[in-house]
């Protein structure tokens, strides 16, 4: 990995991290708390794209289970991944790649409201099927009870997803961090020339 892709994974690390700070609990509706980290999630696939967004989250997620306390409020260690919020912490390494990949797929032609659906699949839609499985297996709590009380989540999880489509689709026609083959390069590897 180049130096400045390490960078960039470290910053979007501590981008994560610190948006940790947000958080807000009901543990009598929900032992999971509303946290400002996955708009971290939603900026790391979308900023970065999806092998280096994908594998920052990782690094992140792998940190945390090692007892980095890096998720919100401070937490770490392998315990959180015993508990009602493992399958929601599992799922966005997968989440930031998909969300990445969709966005290099759309790169030429990029557009707010497709970051805010490449975010509500990514993001929102495989984080809540993973999160919500995991946490009813766990807890024997039926599914549709969890997903009832995962409700709360979702204004503040369409606000993110809004908030990192325009920051991602801002960055990318001023100052773009993911590197995507035009599509003339792209034509020309296939036919095995170079320009
Ligand atoms: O730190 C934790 O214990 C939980 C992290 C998981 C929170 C999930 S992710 C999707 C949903 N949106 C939120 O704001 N919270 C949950």
């Amino acid at each position: 990995m180049s130096t400045r892709n390490l960078v960039m994974a470290a910053l979007m690390m501590a981008i994560i991290a610190a948006l940790g700070l947000v958080k807000i609990s009901f543990p009598l509706f929900n032992e999971v708390p509303i946290t400002g980290q996955t708009l971290g999630i939603m900026l790391a696939g979308a900023l970065l794209g999806a092998r280096l967004g994908g594998l920052s989250v990782a690094a992140f997620v792998a940190l945390a289970a090692v007892g980095v306390p890096l998720l919100a409020g401070g937490r770490g260690g392998i315990g959180v991944f015993a508990s009602a919020s493992g399958g929601w912490v599992l799922s966005w390494p997968l989440a930031a790649y998909l969300i990445g990949y969709m966005v290099e797929k759309s790169w030429y032609s990029l557009r707010t409201w497709k970051v805010i659906l490449f975010n509500i699949l990514g993001g929102i839609v495989v984080v809540y099927v993973i999160g919500m499985a995991y946490q009813a297996a766990l807890t024997g709590v039926p599914f549709y009870t969890v997903a009832i009380k995962s409700m709360i989540f979702l204004p503040g999880d369409l606000l993110k997803a809004a908030v990192a489509a325009v920051i991602a689709v801002r960055l990318r026609y001023a100052y773009p961090l993911i590197q995507v083959a035009a599509p003339s390069d792209r034509f020309s590897e296939q036919r095995g020339q170079t320009l």
